[in-house]
């Protein structure tokens, strides 16, 4: 079955705060594929990650978890018994169509999904978190009371993928990123107006921290050791470890 194409800043729309509607989910996998660069590759690697560090009976959670690509991905590294993924989105259009993913695709370690936030959702006895472009999108200021959160309800040596859309400090390095991925969604196929829509929507809905920004405050929580693994222009992964 081919993704539904994202048409949905193809002609002139009302100025309107990005959401994760049922519109949205209807083209996700076509619009994340297209919009952010190695993403795949990011995908990828989450089940590598896995496949090393969960450990026999703990938790996988995969935060703000859209249609469960990473979750399917987290399942199938998973070389352990008695472990379970944890998959929770606070939209029920992403949510409805994630089980529908979930029940169509192989795979090999139970997944349980959740209806619920993030920022209040409890979690225990874990060897891997992936939050995986959804830190970008929660209320600057509740952050680290997040990231602190996942730094307790994992066991000693868990894994932490945080993969972000990044700014930098510098203007015209910061300038530059932003052109690049502008071209890659050109090379991709959105035209102009689909780029500068879409970047209006995400105005202030996405807010992007820098790369030291992140790995100060993993630090400072009690990560024993974290640094970037990918980047692709303003698009980076980190992978920290308890
Ligand atoms: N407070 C919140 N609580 C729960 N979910 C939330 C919250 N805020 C946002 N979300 C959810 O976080 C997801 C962000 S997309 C993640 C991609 C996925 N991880 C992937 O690997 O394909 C990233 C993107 O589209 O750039 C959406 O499904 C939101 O509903
Ligand atoms: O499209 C963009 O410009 C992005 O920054 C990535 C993205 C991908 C999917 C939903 C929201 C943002």
């Amino acid at each position: 079955m081919s993704d539904k194409p994202d048409t949905l800043f193809s002609s002139p729309v009302k100025a309107m705060p990005f959401a994760f509607d049922q519109k949205v989910a209807e083209v996700f996998p076509d619009m994340i594929k297209r919009s952010v660069p190695g993403y795949p590759i990011m995908i990828k690697h989450i089940e590598k990650f896995a496949s090393k560090y969960v450990k026999q009976g703990t938790n996988c959670y995969d935060l703000g978890c859209s249609l469960g690509a990473a979750s399917l991905a987290m399942s199938q590294g998973i070389q352990q018994n008695g472990c379970k993924v944890i998959g929770i989105d606070n939209s029920e259009a992403m949510l409805t169509r994630c089980q529908q993913h979930i029940d169509a695709f192989k795979h090999q370690t139970e997944i349980e999904l959740h209806l619920g936030d993030v920022t209040d959702f409890p979690m225990s006895n874990a060897s891997m978190v992936a939050l995986n472009f959804t830190l970008q999108f929660i209320d600057k200021n509740k952050r680290v009371e997040l990231l602190t959160a996942i730094y307790e309800a994992l066991n000693p040596g868990g894994i932490l993928v945080l993969s972000e859309k990044v700014s930098f400090d510098d203007p015209q390095m910061n300038q530059l990123m932003i052109d690049v991925h502008h071209e890659f969604k050109k090379e991709n196929g959105y035209s102009d107006l689909e780029i500068s829509q879409k970047r209006n929507s995400l105005e202030n809905v996405l807010i992007p921290e820098t790369l030291p920004e992140h790995l100060k405050r993993l630090k400072t929580i009690g990560f024993k050791t974290a640094d970037c693994w990918f980047q692709q222009f303003n698009f980076m992964s980190i992978v920290a470890i308890k």
